[in-house]
């Protein structure tokens, strides 16, 4: 698949939030956005997954525009700020909720994602009871349950900790392998050293383009 942003700017209240920017991305990458709070991250991977609508410009998915043509926008599996979850639930009641939205109940598999995202001996304790790690592996799990074609993470490795990045990279390594196209982005420019290229933003500008594939 090819996914490509043109020219796309974004304005609220006459502040340019997105300006003019410019991506041409493949499947069976990992790319990463690194740049510091408030440069515009989280905001463009709303606009490449549809949550916003531009000012100006577009978002092409295999020569369709996402924005003007009618696209299944669940072929993205996103993790974008802070999704919430039922507190009185627990892990694999709240992933199994989500599930159901779009599949038939599959036991096998929620608790086979719960395991891989390091969840396993927690998923039937309540929400409330989870940690901020843990809390991070559910979100994370939940976004690539659905075996969805293009991953959207935003802040990936948030209260992770290091034995879970490690895992992360391992399962984002994978997902690679099966030719999914992976966006993540972190304010931390070392969380992304498993990424094929890195783009830096600042003040809603893609400002650099480093690091060569692999
Ligand atoms: N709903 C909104 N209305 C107006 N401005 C907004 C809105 N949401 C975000 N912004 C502004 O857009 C800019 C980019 O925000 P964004 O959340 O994309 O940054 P970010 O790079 O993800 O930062 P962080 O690492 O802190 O999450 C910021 O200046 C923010 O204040």
């Amino acid at each position: 698949m090819e996914l490509e942003v043109t020219h796309y700017t974004k304005i609220i209240k006459g502040y340019t939030i997105l300006e003019d920017i410019n991506l041409s991305l493949t499947s069976g990458h990992i790319y990463g956005f690194s740049g510091r709070n408030g440069a515009g991250k989280s905001m463009l991977f709303k606009a490449i997954t549809g949550i916003i609508l531009p000012t100006k410009g577009d978002v092409i998915l295999d020569h369709k525009s996402i924005i003007y043509d009618d696209i299944d926008l669940r072929i993205f599996g996103t993790l974008i700020e802070h999704p919430e979850f039922y507190d009185n639930l627990s892990g694999f009641d709240n992933l199994m909720l989500l599930y159901r939205i779009n599949h038939q109940p599959d036991t096998i598999l929620i608790k086979q994602q719960l395991k891989k995202f390091g969840l396993e001996g927690h998923e039937y304790k309540k929400y409330k009871t989870y940690s901020l790690g843990m809390r991070q592996r559910l979100r994370l799990a939940q976004a690539m349950m659905e075996n969805q074609k293009i991953i959207v993470l935003d802040e990936a490795f948030n209260g992770i900790d290091k034995e879970g990045v490690q895992d992360l990279y391992e399962i984002l390594k994978e997902e690679r392998e099966k030719g999914k196209l992976i966006l993540i982005s972190s304010h931390n420019e070392k969380d992304l050293e498993i990424c094929d290229q890195i783009f830096y933003m600042s003040q809603g500008k893609l400002i650099e383009n480093q690091g060569m594939f692999i």
